[in-house]
């Protein structure tokens, strides 16, 4: 057996306090298996008075997380604090101007500075925890399918929004209602955004891209809506016609080259992703020539997230080299990012409509007049002089049209609140 790795622990909040109850709890498995010793031997947080539940004597402590880069006893920096800016950025640069790994789970990072850190001569930094938290998706898109060609990825990758979803699907509960009894759970954060507007499932899509298709980190390129326009109307019209909503991250090979795009999505039932549920995360990736891989499990929390980070750790003792993204920096190639507008696909679209003749002629107009061609429409009894939901489904459409269409349809008489559009997606 080697000497062993020693390694600094820069954040001890969820993941930090996991990172040290896993090596702790599971340290002669992981010795087995690393081949040597995995010893804590420094750490830096904001709190050295908080009961985490885990002991931190012997280990020594940096009020300044940036020190543990110049820490001679620390063989490799752990960086567990989060946020692509400020003290998170500032020590995975100086642990690398020091020539020491990094292991991080910080997916906004990755996502805004990949580039700059894989740019940087003999950078190594490793980051399973940061998509999907405990599925080792990285390791299969960079390691297991290396071989492949990689056609797209679709996955749900939010644990916040899939439980949101999960229960207003489950329980016919509106957006606002099951968000405020997450966030009194502690499910969801006080400032819930980066989950629920997409922002975190974007900055995970960003890197599996970078990785599946061999480009640099296009976070800027990624189209993002997010699950606050969802409606408890619009779960229950997809679970008649057949759908699940999910949102998604999709990364695609277009032959105008790569669409990634995160919105919420009708998926069929027969799909895997429609039957996740709850916080749990799952990504489909479609490969030549080994077919569709499925990949499910937990993609927060403090066990399934340290399972990750301490897998990159035995990584490291193991001596096992991969470069960061698949492919050496300067190997890159600059697939063009295909915007939104270019994307086709199949369209559900609910109108609210006063029920009164020749309504639903003016709307199919307006449809005819940009092309799209409708593949099942639905109403409901009849309310006439009311509202009433009218649900269409469209064949594949551009979304230049669709987008379009909507805003014409938007300003005809009859309808009488914005249009809802949620995008089909067979993954
Ligand atoms: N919680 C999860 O399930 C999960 C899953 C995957 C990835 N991640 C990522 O892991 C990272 C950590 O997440 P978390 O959930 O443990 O967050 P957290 O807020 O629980 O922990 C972060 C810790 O860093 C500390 N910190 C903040 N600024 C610091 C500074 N300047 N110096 C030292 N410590 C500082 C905070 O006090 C806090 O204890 C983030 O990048 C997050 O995106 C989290
Ligand atoms: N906030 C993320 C957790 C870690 O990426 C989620 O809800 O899935
Ligand atoms: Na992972």
């Amino acid at each position: 057996m080697k000497d062993g790795l020693s390694v600094g622990i820069a954040g001890l909040g969820t993941v930090g306090a996991g990172v040290l109850r896993l090596l702790r709890d599971n340290a002669d498995l992981i010795a087995a298996r690393a081949g040597c010793r995995i010893t804590v031997v420094a750490v830096a947080a904001r709190d050295r008075a908080r009961d985490r539940g885990v002991s931190l004597d012997g280990l020594r402590w940096h009020d300044d997380a940036v020190a543990l880069a110049a820490d001679a006893a620390v063989d490799v920096v752990v960086e567990l604090i989060g946020g692509s800016d400020g003290t998170a950025h500032e020590l995975v640069m100086a642990a690398l101007e020091a020539g020491k790994p990094v292991v991080t789970a910080n997916k906004a990072l990755i996502a805004v500075r990949g580039d700059e850190i894989t740019a940087r001569e003999g950078a190594s930094v490793r980051f399973e925890a940061a998509v999907a938290g405990g599925i080792p998706v990285i390791k299969a898109l960079r390691e297991g399918l290396a071989a492949n060609r990689i056609g797209g990825i679709a996955g749900i990758f939010n644990g916040t929004c899939n439980y949101i979803l999960s229960r207003m699907q489950a329980e016919r509960l509106d957006f606002a209602t099951v968000l405020a009894d997450a966030q009194a759970q502690g499910y969801a954060e006080a400032d819930p955004s980066f989950d629920i507007d997409g922002i975190d499932t974007a900055h995970k899509l960003a890197i599996l891209a970078a990785i599946a298709f061999g480009r640099p980190v296009a976070f800027g390129s990624v189209h993002v809506e997010g699950i606050r326009g969802i409606s408890a109307l619009d779960i229950g019209f997809a679970a008649e016609l057949g759908y699940r909503i999910k949102l998604l991250g999709i990364a695609r090979a277009t032959e105008a080259g790569v669409e990634t795009r995160v919105h919420p999505a009708m998926v069929p039932l027969a799909s895997p992703l429609a039957r996740v549920d709850g916080v749990h995360n799952a990504v489909v990736i479609d490969a030549d020539p080994v077919g569709q891989v499925v990949l499910q499990g937990r993609g927060a929390g403090a066990g399934p997230t340290a399972s990750a980070v301490v897998a990159d750790l035995i990584d490291l003792a193991r001596g096992r080299a991969a470069p960061m993204l698949g492919v050496p920096h300067e190997a890159r190639v600059a697939a063009p990012s295909v915007p939104m507008w270019a994307h086709r696909g199949a369209y559900f679209l609910r109108l609210m409509v006063v029920d009164e003749p020749g309504v639903i002629a003016d709307v199919t107009a307006v449809l005819r007049d940009y092309g799209i061609s409708l593949e099942s429409m639905l109403q409901h009894g009849r309310s006439p002089g009311d509202a009433v939901a009218v649900v269409m489904v469209t064949h594949e459409t551009g979304e230049a049209a669709m987008t379009a269409a909507l805003a014409r349809l938007a300003t005809l008489p009859a309808v009488q609140e914005p249009p809802a559009l949620i995008r089909i997606e067979i993954a």
